[in-house]
């Protein structure tokens, strides 16, 4: 079967000035390659600094590529073009505040995208986004609301009825769970998985829980210093970890759990 998303080393250096004259590079992310079928979750897990959010940023399109490509359903996405990455691939944020605008009602940042990257009418946004809402388990009457009517887990379901609005096929997540408390977040576990096996999308997924981690992932990838160390079925990076870096990174997040 071929892949929804197919990455081909995708690299990522960052230049930074360390002088006058001089310049540092820094490799965030090394040559990476991997695929992820159509309505499966990759998982990505690593210490601080190994490269995470650099692979959501170039996968969601916020970061431009070093080198490598990203090819989606066979078509290779272009990094200038936002538009046609947007409406297939959407990002859901650790910070579901910071991400929503204090001064727009939830209606009116649920249509945002609608008006960019679609040709409907007012009545078809208002439609669509009373559905959407209703997919993320919250009410029509939220439309008027602004966030800061609202708890911590509604604004996450907001950030998640954003992020499907548009049908994407691929939802990136980078540590979209990691402040929420632990009865919300399992709120919020199902209700992706339910929305996984309800639109069939598939799913990449930054989290530093093990817990999160097995409950949600078909697949892991561990990433240390920008490179995959390992890659393979949850079940079998769990419960075999090939290298100690992995083991630590299972055994600490598990006593933080
Ligand atoms: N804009 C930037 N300019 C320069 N270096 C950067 C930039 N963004 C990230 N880096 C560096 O790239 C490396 C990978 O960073 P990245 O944020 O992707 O890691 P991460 O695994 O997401 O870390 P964390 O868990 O702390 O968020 C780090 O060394 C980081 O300092």
């Amino acid at each position: 079967m071929k892949p929804l998303l197919d990455v081909r080393d995708l690299t990522k250096t960052y230049v930074q000035r360390s002088g006058l004259f001089k310049r540092k590079k820094i490799e965030a992310l090394k040559p990476t390659s991997f695929t992820v079928e159509a309505g499966k979750t990759l998982a990505i897990m690593g210490a601080n600094g190994s490269g995470k959010s650099t692979l959501a940023g170039l996968i969601s399109g916020a970061i431009q590529p070093s080198q490598g490509q990203i090819i989606l359903n066979g078509q290779v996405l272009h990094a200038d073009n936002y538009r046609q990455r947007a409406q297939h691939i959407r990002m859901v944020f650790q910070d579901a505040e910071a991400s929503l605008n204090p001064h727009l009602t939830i209606g009116d940042q649920l249509e945002e995208p609608l008006r960019f990257n679609t040709g409907l009418n007012q009545k078809q946004r208002r439609e669509r986004t009373i559905h959407t809402l209703q997919q993320v388990g919250l009410l029509a009457e939220h439309m008027v609301f602004y966030p800061h009517m609202m708890s911590t887990g509604q604004k996450q379901r907001v950030s998640i009825a954003r992020a499907i609005i548009l049908n994407p096929q691929l939802l990136v997540a980078d540590e979209a769970l990691a402040t929420l408390d632990s009865s919300v977040r399992a709120q919020i576990i199902n209700l992706l998985l339910d929305l996984q096996s309800d639109l069939k999308m598939s799913y990449i997924f930054i989290s530093q829980s093990p817990e999160i981690v097995r409950h949600l992932a078909d697949d892991v990838m561990i990433l240390k210093e920008g490179d995959i160390l390992e890659h393979g079925h949850v079940d079998d990076i769990f419960n075999d970890p090939q290298h100690r870096y992995t083991q630590s990174l299972l055994l600490s997040e598990l006593n933080s759990a």
